[in-house]
């Protein structure tokens, strides 16, 4: 059993399906180039009403103070997600200007990819472990790209992490069997269209997830 993190909500009604699905983490992305981006007014209104216990994560890359500062003065963030080029030294960066706990998102697509995890355990206070873009991919994640679970099989982190890249409703409880995750997120995979999630995809993620 994981817990769920639904990412690149952008409807209160995707919020509130997520949250009565039992998803523990919400994420909003505020990167202008993603089909998910909200802006920062709209994410006050999508963080207002989540209900305590349900972590409130904000996505950016590589992000400037200002854009950070921006959100911030606007939604109830309770994490914020680094899923660009960061180095270790800007996730403290982040960490002391924002106040908030950072998750940092790792690129695999092979075992030379895994050191990285271990870099970023100091600075990050949660690893997010995606696949590793295509050269040339628009997105730096939400691409509904899984990489080689197996990659992960008796691996441990200085710091508490969460599965994602290409998980669906299909494949997540396969996922968490051979990967041992704690958490899975997932963005594209409870789409019926690029940036608009479904309600009864929603449901059975979490379901197949915490089942
Ligand atoms: O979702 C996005 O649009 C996005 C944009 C920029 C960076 C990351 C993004 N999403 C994150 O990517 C992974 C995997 O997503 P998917 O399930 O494969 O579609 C996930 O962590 C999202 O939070």
């Amino acid at each position: 059993m994981a817990e769920v993190k639904i990412c690149g909500l952008s409807e209160e009604r995707h919020v509130a399906a997520a949250v009565d699905a039992g998803a523990r983490f919400l994420g909003f992305v505020f990167f202008p180039r993603s089909p998910r981006a909200v802006t920062a007014t709209q994410a006050a209104a999508l963080t207002a009403e989540v209900p305590v216990g349900v972590a409130r994560v904000g996505l950016f890359v590589d992000p400037s103070d200002d854009l950070l500062r921006e959100v911030l003065d606007h939604a109830a963030l309770d994490v914020i997600q680094l899923h660009g080029y960061e180095s270790a030294a800007r996730v403290a960066e982040v960490k002391a200007l924002t106040g908030l706990p950072v998750m940092k998102a790792v690129g695999l697509s092979g075992p030379a990819d895994l050191p990285q995890l271990m870099d970023y355990g100091v600075a990050a206070d949660m690893l997010l472990v995606d696949a590793k873009p295509p050269a040339g991919a628009d997105l730096p994640g939400g691409n509904g790209l899984a990489f080689d679970w197996r990659l992960l099989v008796g691996r441990h982190w200085l710091r508490p992490w969460m599965l994602a890249g290409g998980l669906t409703p299909d494949n997540v409880a396969e996922a968490v069997r051979l990967t041992g995750a704690p958490v899975v997120d997932v963005s594209s995979g409870v789409e019926r269209a690029p940036g608009v999630k479904d309600v009864a995809l929603i449901r059975a993620f979490v379901e197949a997830a915490r089942s």
